[in-house]
């Protein structure tokens, strides 16, 4: 029998586990797992020292089944064809067939792109449908059909339904055929920055993590969990979705994990929006969007589900913003905290998106999206932009544009969970206010001078006062926004020429995800 290699391209999915490519791989005499680190994708310290903890777990566990990992730093459709000329990384090495895991939305091209490079090098190459989304996206849209893409939970919910089971997890390939004889080895992995990650990388942590989450407390944390009612100012969620965003941990292992791990609960748990299921539910309607829409589902302009706000354009807002100098210290915190760590809790996220957008400085949400795409642990196209549409206010399935979160929360009753009256979280991340006053310190121009000074912190000289009036502008957004939502509807109407193409539009008479 002829021998044959193949090249499994680890694109989306970081693990063995729920490995698609790679069990289809393994009837091959040969396998040479491959992965392209593309040094724009992680420029930040966190990302590349998850990225680089990934891969060296990832390559033990190659190398307990006889094989291991090679990394090629390039771009990864001219590092393919370079090994598919045979004159790249790998020298003469001649690939049969490549395969990798589909990215179910991806707005680069790359699948496209690198299945034709492929072909013009007689190269069999395919991206198979993986378990980086619950159910396989093309046959959800399919059962859809020419309907639209949920926007409320009941309809995802009713949907799921509809899809039935979803397809099991694929274990890992207890053996791996091995790399051909005489292949030129490449591990071009960077040195991990120093520090500590806020979790550390790789398959493992993440199926450990995963065990850990659904065993707490006898199973009742992943049992009873409701989004709304966890702390922001503490991990108080899984901490899962780096592992996930990754693609240590398929989605559709957690999913079917969980739903295991729920089953002796019975009526006892949770229910979606609120639960972990609700959670899962959430990022699968980010990616059927995404994938409806297309590469316009990240711009205002291009996408058909947008109402057309016209955001200004101000770059001194955006960077006090980005850089925690609003002069608003709950802001602060999180977005320092996410520069520091990469993380923030899903309402801290909230709570700044609205603040850059339709709350506060009104700053277009792409804007936002970019410098969390920069920063983000866990990013993801697809369930950035969803969520950004969410907060922005301007998506069918956005929050009211009329409910604004105040920056100044009360921590004994913030909508945002802040429960932290003393401001701990405050002072761990803008030490400028460690010694101010707790009666002081979410607004702390209002704070006497005197006090100001027992503190050491003067207000406008080492911590900014806030950068605009919450109470005025909030007022005057809302007004904004509503007329751009009046000014939408009537470009929408079938009378106007230059009418958008989608279907449905964000009325903002608004019930639809309840907080989550
Ligand atoms: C403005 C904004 C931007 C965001 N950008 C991203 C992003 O780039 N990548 C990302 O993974 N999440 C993003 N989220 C969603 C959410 O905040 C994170 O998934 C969640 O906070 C991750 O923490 P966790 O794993 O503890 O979540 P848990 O609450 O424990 O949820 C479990 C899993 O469900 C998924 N999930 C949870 N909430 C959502 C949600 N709202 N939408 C879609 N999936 C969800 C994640 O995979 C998560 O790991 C964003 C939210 C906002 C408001």
């Amino acid at each position: 029998m002829k021998s044959t290699t193949t090249l499994v391209w680890f694109r989306k999915c970081l693990r063995l586990h729920d490995n698609a490519a790679l069990v289809e791989a393994v009837s091959s005499s040969y396998v040479v797992p491959l992965f392209v680190l593309d040094p724009t994708l992680y420029a930040t310290p966190h990302r590349l020292r998850f990225l680089v903890e990934s891969l060296e777990d990832l390559d033990r566990e190659l190398v307990r089944r006889k094989s291991q990992l090679f990394v090629v730093r390039g771009n990864p459709p001219k590092v393919l064809e370079a090994i598919f000329a045979r004159e790249g990384p790998l020298g003469d090495l001649r690939v049969d067939r490549c395969l990798w895991e589909a990215d179910p939305a991806d707005p680069t091209s790359i699948d496209s792109a690198a299945a034709a490079i492929a072909s013009t090098h007689g190269v069999e190459a395919r991206a198979v449908p993986g378990g980086h989304t619950i159910w396989d996206l093309e046959a959800t849209l399919r059962v859809i059909g020419t309907g639209s893409v949920p926007t409320t939970m009941r309809a995802m919910e009713r949907l799921a339904d509809k899809l039935g089971p979803p397809p099991a997890p694929l274990e890992a390939p207890a053996e791996i055929p091995p790399v051909p004889p005489n292949t030129r080895i490449v591990r071009e992995v960077p040195a991990a920055p120093p520090g500590e990650g806020i979790v550390s990388g790789g398959e493992t942590r993440g199926l450990l993590r995963l065990a850990d989450v659904l065993g707490r407390d006898g199973g009742k944390f992943a049992a009873t969990f409701e989004k709304p009612k966890t702390r922001s100012t503490t991990v108080s969620t899984t901490l899962l979705s780096p592992y996930v965003s990754f693609g240590c941990v398929s989605a559709r292992r957690l999913y079917a994990d969980l739903v295991v791990a729920l089953r002796p609960f019975g009526a006892e748990t949770s229910k979606p929006p609120a639960s972990l299921v609700g959670q899962l539910y959430f990022r699968e309607l980010s990616y059927l969007h995404g994938l409806r829409v297309g590469s316009g589902f990240g711009t205002q302009r291009e996408s058909p589900v947008c109402v057309d706000v016209p955001w200004d354009d101000n770059p001194a807002l955006l960077d006090a913003w980005e850089r925690g100098k609003t002069g608003y210290p709950y802001v602060d915190a999180c977005m320092r905290m996410l520069a520091s760590t990469g993380y923030l809790h899903h309402l801290a996220r909230h709570s700044c998106a609205c603040f850059l957008t339709r709350g506060d400085l009104w700053v277009s949400w792409e804007k936002g999206a970019a410098v969390f795409e920069k920063h983000l642990l866990d990013f993801d196209w697809a369930v950035n932009n969803f969520n950004w549409l969410w907060l922005a206010g301007t998506a069918p399935w956005s929050a009211p544009y009329f409910r604004v979160y105040s920056p100044t929360p009360d921590p004994r009753k913030s909508a945002l969970n802040v429960d932290d009256e003393n401001g701990d979280f405050v002072r761990r991340y803008v030490p400028e206010l460690e010694h101010f006053p707790a009666k002081h310190i979410y607004a702390p121009w209002k704070c006497p001078i005197a006090d100001q000074r027992k503190a050491s912190c003067i207000i406008g000289k080492d911590y900014p006062k806030p950068v605009v009036d919450h109470a005025a502008v909030s007022k005057a957004n809302i007004a904004r926004f509503k007329q751009a939502v009046d000014l939408d509807k009537r470009r929408r109407s079938p009378a106007s020429s230059s009418a958008k193409t989608a279907t449905t539009t964000n009325l903002q008479a608004n019930k639809k995800f309840k907080r989550a």
